[in-house]
């Protein structure tokens, strides 16, 4: 089999070699490239003409960390791996760091996980400004393995260092210079050879000879370490109470510090290899690819197709949405033309752009300089003047077919032929809001997920008419605003608000069957979710859950269920957050506390619904609850595919994660459901189905598919995907 990576040697008459690091495209580190570059190592210390070494990466990038496209074939016993500790401690430790010569790491591009491992057992390390530097394993559900947790917190401190590997937060090269974890900052042009002649520096004893993993006067005196740890393992705790690999890392970190280095590299190199093997890993590692998988789409991507350039954008209204999307288009600069009906709403669309940048400044995320720059990339219009040379419009007004019809046919008229028009519906069929115009094959949805400057997914919908040069357009402008998109195919409510909807749908039906509002959103939450369906209820506000009912009823009228609960607390002004009082009561910062108040409207909720409370659903464990809320989400999510509204089940995954806050860590929502198992699901459905009626009837994918043992992610192959 051919070698996956390599790395080059070079020796110059300065006497120094350099070794490069070649693995397109990120220089990944595999196991070829790791025995590779013990191998170079081993060549440069035995040659006599070489004194020094530099590391680097080809084509601007260190590396990106070890080789996460073979976690696969490791977890399935594929590829026998080397013995415990054997890169970590033999090659980085006892080759690299221990080498009788020294070596410096250059630094350009990305060195994050196993990459700024080799890069700290170096002795030194030059950068670029714009290099980042990173720890981010545990977004992988993994430590780091390679020795991270031990030099790292050696080089920048336990607080900095904690920060960085708990967060998987990357730093540029500036602050990494700052921080001391390097040691000089150059411009991509002088990199290799300042590095080249730092390590002759050090060859020459100019410059002192620094291990790592031996420095010590960074770190935190014993009593004040301890402290640190105490607080970080309750922050990891407090912020993923289900993960146990953030709490793995923090022990690791601290036996290095309480029984030193070595001992912590043995506890770093024994704990890797377990976690590689966890449920966590697997899942985490499903959603990186997963993502990137996202905007591979059949019969669009793949046609070569180039993105064309999208230089001014025009939004339509500036309410909560429209200002979101152009905060988000403008943090990117795009110039935008913002339309508003009059003056009024003109206004107060620029403000709520000014106060999302204004948040951000408020945070240190963004300079009074940058804020200006930006909002200078904002022009407010009243009509279609500006809108002749527009190369994308959005169209974020109200949920109303009408004004949508008229809104695009005037599009047609007043913006260029080639201008993609995209709307942001989230539930109505493009097909109806383009019939009064000839341009189908320029419009598309661009569905944002509200605060559409800080969430990141954008759902793009395609009809059957959608050009694949729009989707690719699209794509890009996504990709550029740091969303991750979705491609999905035009029905009600497309596929994530599809999918999501039996969410609320069925914790309203089980309140009405007895069960407590607090309990269900409880048990969401310890499962991982942000919040219940009955906050999230809150949030959106009442208004709009209602609405949308409204079309899911017109559309699958078999599976909605008409629960009066909305409703009737709207009638008394309690209609989620905004009005101070939902299910939950908004005091002061929105801490929602639960209120006994909502009782009366839950009797009388099931007093006109006519049933009545089963006591069995009170014995209800959280597990149950859990799976009475997300096997109807399962259920429709095999529709969706079945449909071909989505290409992928992964799609789904990412969807339910980025849309919906579905916990990572359980892989998306089709992942997890086959970890359950499709025949579980199956008959669960079916006993509810029995007992409760039609509204969780298995659909026939999910009922196939748990008869044959297929998992439910597996390719749909009988229908042609509506893309
Ligand atoms: C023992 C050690 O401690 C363990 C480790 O090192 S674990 C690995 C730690 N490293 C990471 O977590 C980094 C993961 N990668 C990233 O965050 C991002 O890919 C990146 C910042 C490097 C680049 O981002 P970006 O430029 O947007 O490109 P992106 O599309 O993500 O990646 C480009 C390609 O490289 C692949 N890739 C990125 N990092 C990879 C890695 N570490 N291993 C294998 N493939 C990788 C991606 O899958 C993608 O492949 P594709 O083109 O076939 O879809």
């Amino acid at each position: 089999m051919a070698a996956k990576g390599r790395t080059e040697l070079e020796v110059g008459a300065d006497g120094v070699a350099v070794i490069t690091i070649c693995n397109p495209p990120v220089n990944s580190l595999s196991i070829d490239v790791l025995y590779s570059l013990k191998e170079s190592y081993e060549e440069a210390l035995r040659r006599s003409d070489v004194k020094a070494i530099v590391v680097t990466g080809k084509g601007g990038k260190f590396s990106g960390g070890f080789d996460i496209s073979s976690f696969g074939d490791v977890q399935g016993g594929q590829t026998t791996q080397p013995k415990v500790g054997y890169i970590s401690i033999d090659i980085l430790t006892d080759t690299l760091e221990a080498a009788t010569k020294p070596s410096v790491a250059a630094i350009d591009g990305l060195a994050l996980g196993g990459g700024l491992e080799v890069a700290m057992a170096c002795h030194a390390r030059i950068a670029t400004p714009m290099a980042q530097l990173g720890l981010p394993e545990l977004q992988l559900g993994i430590i780091p393995g390679f020795g991270g947790t031990q030099r790292l917190p050696r080089l920048v401190g336990l607080t900095k260092s904690l920060e960085m590997m708990l967060l998987s937060k990357p730093i540029k090269g500036g602050e990494a210079h700052e921080l001391g974890l390097v040691d000089a900052l150059v411009s991509p042009n002088d990199l290799v050879n300042t590095a080249r002649q730092w390590a002759l520096d050090l060859y020459e004893l100019r410059k002192p000879w620094i291990k790592s993993l031996y420095k010590t006067d960074k770190l935190e005196p014993l009593g004040e370490a301890r402290e640190i740890l105490k607080f970080a393992r309750a922050q990891a705790q407090k912020q993923a109470a289900n993960l146990h690999h953030p709490l793995v890392c923090i022990d690791v970190v601290e036996e290095g510090i309480v029984a030193g280095p070595r001992a912590g590299l043995w506890k770093e190199a024994t704990a890797f290899q377990g976690l590689l093997f966890s449920d966590t890993c697997k899942s985490l590692v499903h959603v990186f690819f997963s993502q990137r998988a996202t905007s591979k789409i059949p019969g669009a991507t793949d046609l070569g197709l180039m993105p064309r350039k999208i230089s001014k954008v025009a939004i339509l209204g500036g309410g909560l949405m429209g200002s979101g999307i152009a905060t988000a288009m403008i943090l990117s600069n795009y110039p935008v033309i913002l339309k508003e009906v009059n003056e009024k709403f003109l206004n107060a669309g620029i403000d709520r752009i000014k106060a999302n940048l204004q948040s951000r400044v408020r945070k240190g995320k963004m300079t009074d300089e940058r804020y200006e720059k930006a909002m200078s990339l904002v022009t407010g219009v009243l009509d279609y003047e500006h809108f002749k040379d527009v190369d994308l419009v959005i169209e974020a007004v109200i949920e109303n077919v009408k004004l949508k019809q008229q809104i695009f046919s005037d599009l047609e008229k007043y913006c260029p032929s080639h201008c993609v028009l995209a709307t942001n519906t989230s539930t109505i069929d493009l097909n109806l809001i383009g019939e009064k115009t000839k341009s189908q094959d320029r419009i598309v949805g661009a569905h944002f997920f509200s605060p559409a400057h800080v969430m990141p997914l954008l759902e793009i919908v395609r009809t059957q008419r959608t050009s694949p040069q729009v989707v690719v357009d699209l794509l890009d402008v996504g990709k550029k605003i740091k969303k991750t998109p979705i491609v999905v195919g035009n029905c009600t409510g497309f596929a994530v608000n599809r999918m999501f909807f039996p969410y609320t749908q069925s914790a309203l039906f089980y309140v009405d069957l007895g069960l407590d509002v607090y309990k269900i959103d409880r048990a969401c939450t310890k499962f991982g979710m942000p919040m219940g369906p009955f906050r999230l209820a809150d949030l959106v506000g009442f208004g709009v859950a209602v609405a949308t009912g409204m079309q899911y009823l017109e559309s699958f009228p078999e599976r909605v269920y008409k629960s009066m609960l909305l409703p009737l607390m709207m009638e008394d002004n309690r209609a989620g957050e905004a009005t101070q009082k939902g299910f939950y009561k908004y005091e002061g910062k929105r801490k929602a506390t639960p209120d006994p108040e909502i009782m009366k409207y839950i009797e009388k909720s099931r007093g006109m619904a006519g049933v009545t409370t089963d006591p069995e659903l009170l014995k209800l464990s959280e597990k149950d609850i859990v799976e009475m809320v997300f096997f109807p989400v399962i259920n429709e999510a095999c529709r969706v595919l079945d449909e071909g509204i989505a290409v992928k089940a992964s799609d789904l995954d990412i969807a339910s994660i980025f849309g919906m806050g579905f916990p990572p860590y359980r892989g998306g929502v089709m992942y997890w459901a086959d970890s359950i198992g499709a025949k579980y699901i199956h008959g669960k459905l079916q006993e509810w189905t029995k007992r409760y009626g039609g509204f969780f009837k298995p659909c026939s994918y999910l009922a196939e598919r748990a008869a044959k043992g297929i998992p439910l992610s597996a390719p749909v192959k009988k229908v042609q995907a509506r893309l």
